[in-house]
């Protein structure tokens, strides 16, 4: 059996290509070459497919490598043949390769509509700059809607902080700077004082003149108010007829100057269907141990005394406020 499979002697010895030098060169040299090269392919494969462990239908090209290995031993057994005629051996090298090409050819027609789906460079450069399109759009729309949300933000803070009928500071607001004096006074000890003003028989003006010539008057009232005190104060409105004056590093003589002054301009005010009206203000000042509550309940009860007193006068907050009931 192994004398047929390695008998070599099919064609007698030199008889082959009849050792004609330029046959043997071309045969030679085409088969040696050819057999380095399906000999480096393979490796070349098996090398990739060792790296990008993440290619798939790897399983075809490691098919595609045996293949090729086949075909570069036909070559190498048609070398050897040049001396010896192992045409058995040829044969079975040539069998096997045939298979093993059949299986492939197979394997690829049958993976060729995925082979052909899978995108080019070109088609995957176009999709990239169409997603990078998109996504400079996604941008700009991000940042229009930024914008907007900025916008209507500061349009929230400033319709939170702002009341609507006297274009002054909310109740919110001067309360939240009233809270932000204190914590100065905490800390630095920096004095303050508060004015709470209330206008006087308001509603009176409302009764005779509506609601809508109301909201006129509480609208110049806190206006008056407002262009009577410095930058630095604020005047809020803390109810419905009633407003909040805060003053920073205000003592309480000055304070009650202030509130005088107010008091005063208020009452020369010639406001919408010629009415006149006046208001009374209750002074407190900031002192050791007291709280924001403390402070505002001291003004409240000085306003109070300065109505019960008969209105249109300032009451500064001190200890020996008669209980007026
Ligand atoms: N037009 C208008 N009126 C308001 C507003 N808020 C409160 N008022 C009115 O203010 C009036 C307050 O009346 P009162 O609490 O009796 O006080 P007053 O009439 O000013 O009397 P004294 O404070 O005791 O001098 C009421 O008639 C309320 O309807 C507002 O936003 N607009």
């Amino acid at each position: 059996m192994f004398d047929r499979i390695f008998d070599g002697s099919l064609m007698p010895h030199g008889h082959c290509l009849l050792w004609r030098g330029d046959l043997l060169f071309l045969h030679l040299a085409g088969d040696i070459s050819t057999v380095l090269a399906y000999a480096l392919i393979p490796v070349g494969i098996f090398y990739f497919i060792h790296k990008r462990k993440d290619i798939e239908f790897s399983w075809l090209a490691l098919l595609f490598a045996c293949f090729i290995a086949f075909c570069g031993a036909s070559h190498l057994i048609g070398i050897l043949n040049i001396w010896h005629g192992y045409y058995f051996i040829e044969g079975v090298i040539k069998l096997l390769t045939g298979i093993i090409s059949i299986v492939t050819a197979i394997f690829l027609w049958r993976l060729m509509p995925s082979f052909i789906r899978i995108p080019s460079i070109e088609m995957l450069q176009e999709r990239n700059a169409q997603l990078e399109a998109v996504r400079s759009e996604l941008e700009e729309v991000n940042k229009t809607l930024e914008e907007k949300v900025k916008q209507r933000t500061l349009e929230l803070e400033r319709q939170a902080n702002t009341d609507t009928v006297t274009g002054i500071a909310s109740r919110y607001a001067i309360i939240e700077r009233l809270q932000q004096c204190y914590s100065s006074f905490e800390r630095y000890r920096r004095p303050f004082s508060i004015l709470m003003v209330d206008i006087d028989h308001f509603k009176q003006v409302n009764d005779t003149h509506g609601h809508q010539v109301g909201d006129d008057v509480l609208h110049e009232l806190a206006q008056c108010i407002f262009n009577n005190i410095r930058g630095s104060d604020t005047v809020g409105r803390y109810g419905g007829e009633e407003f909040l004056v805060l003053l920073p590093e205000s003592n309480a003589a000055k304070s009650l100057e202030l509130a005088e002054r107010i008091r005063s301009e208020i009452e020369q005010l010639h406001m919408v269907n010629d009415i006149h009206v006046t208001a009374s203000v209750g002074v407190s000042t900031i002192t050791e141990g007291i709280s924001c509550d403390v402070l505002i309940s001291q003004a409240d009860k000085a306003l109070y005394a300065a109505k019960k007193l008969g209105r249109n006068g300032v009451i500064a907050y001190h200890e020996d406020l008669p209980n007026l009931t």
